[in-house]
């Protein structure tokens, strides 16, 4: 018998559903007819492919190597053309559109604005141009009858050495569209610590972070990132898995570090189709995702790069639903956790919770007891 628990969501329940997104990159997820727009617009004659199904294509290909730093490589072409406010602007508007669109209803997008300087811009005209795309996205996404609020985190790159000056430029703008700072790019070689006076600073400042870590590089990664710089969260995470053994017998025992991260509830910001793209994860059913569901660790799921990795919220859950026969109540879940662990205050956290993704999954779960109904009576008016 179907029960509503049991319940396995269909892709139109999954795009409807209330999804929550913590990590998404705004230079990794233009659209590719954006890109050849700007491009013809701002005279960038590099691109790879013109047309934009081709150059969707190339990006996922590009992206596609089992190397972290071959994957990072595609941004060189979406960072050329984001150079100039309108730019800027446009990219974010569409991105909060995108979103809105797929049934997100919170979003933290994120980018580093020292990557869009070359055209003469400074930090804050980076921050002030992509925070007006957002509000005009949301907006936009109103009148198409869709809510959804967009948080900027402004990330440092690792191997470069602005992370301070970012994490400055992250406090003064944390009351007009920023909720926080992340640090990304290569991450063997360039450990979080080489920034630590930007994670002291923003710790002096109460303000809030998350770093990349354990995606290319195991557990001294994800040790530093919590235990010597003081994340928030963590940015993919799946190497925490490393840290985690499963007997032949089913029986878990976690070591010292996963046992912190579950305990203190480090909320793991895992993004199952780009960790295929780069090496961290073998395949979808394997992923640990899977496992550390099960464990209740404060999983959640992530797009990362919706251009790179040719996806979407809806996507990468209607994947986990296909490798792990997930239910409305798993996905309800993972929302509830990305919610909990976003970084705008808890009575707006909370009233997001119960009052549009609780309602929100209620009213999904509720469905298939009409959808009986209608077939019921239809056959009986059938056979009478
Ligand atoms: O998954 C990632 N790991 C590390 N760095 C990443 C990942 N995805 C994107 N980035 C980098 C490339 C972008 O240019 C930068 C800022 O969004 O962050
Ligand atoms: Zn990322």
């Amino acid at each position: 018998m179907t029960s509503q628990t049991s319940h396995v969501p269909t892709a139109d329940q999954i795009r409807r559903a209330p999804k929550v997104l913590l990590h998404d990159h705004l230079d990794g997820g233009l659209r590719p007819g954006t890109i050849i727009e700007l491009a013809r617009e701002q005279g960038y004659s590099k691109l790879p492919e013109t047309e934009p199904d081709k150059l969707g294509i190339w990006f996922r290909e590009a992206a596609d190597s089992g190397s972290l730093e071959r994957y990072l490589e595609t941004f060189a072409h979406t960072c050329a053309v984001m150079q100039t406010r309108e730019a800027l602007f446009r990219v974010a508007a569409e991105c909060a559109v995108d979103l809105a669109e797929d049934g997100v209803v919170y979003a933290e997008v994120r980018y580093a604005p020292e990557q869009h300087l070359e055209a003469g811009l400074t930090l804050e005209e980076v921050v002030e141009a992509v925070n007006e795309g957002f509000r005009e996205g949301e907006r936009l996404a109103r009148e198409a009858g869709h809510r959804i609020r967009v948080g900027a985190l402004l990330t440092a790159m690792r191997h470069a050495a602005r992370s301070l000056e970012i994490a400055e430029l992250a406090n003064r703008h944390r009351d007009d569209g920023v909720v926080g700072f992340d640090i990304a790019g290569a991450e063997a070689g360039f450990p979080p610590t080489r920034h630590l006076d930007a994670f002291e600073y923003l710790k002096r400042e109460n303000n809030h972070f998350t770093i990349h870590a354990g995606e290319a590089f195991g557990l001294p990664s994800i040790w530093q990132a919590l235990q010597w710089c003081g994340a928030d969260r963590l940015g993919h995470g799946v190497r925490i898995i490393d840290d985690i053994e499963v007997a032949d017998d089913g029986s878990v025992r976690l070591g010292r570090l996963a046992s912190y991260v579950r305990d203190k509830r480090i909320p793991l910001e895992m993004c199952p189709t780009s960790n295929l793209q780069t090496g961290a994860a073998a395949s979808y059913a394997e992923h640990p995702v899977g496992l550390l569901r099960k464990l209740h660790f404060r999983a959640t799921v992530n797009t990362d790069n919706r251009l790179m990795s040719g996806t979407s919220m809806s996507r990468e859950f209607e994947l986990l639903v296909d490798a792990f026969d997930y239910t409305l109540d798993d996905l309800q879940w993972f929302t509830v956790n990305a919610m909990k662990s976003a970084f705008i205050p808890f009575d707006e956290r909370l009233a997001m919770i119960n009052d549009v993704i609780k309602p929100g999954y209620a009213e999904l779960k509720s469905e298939w007891l009409f959808r009986q109904t209608a077939t019921t009576s239809a056959s009986s008016g059938r056979e009478g």
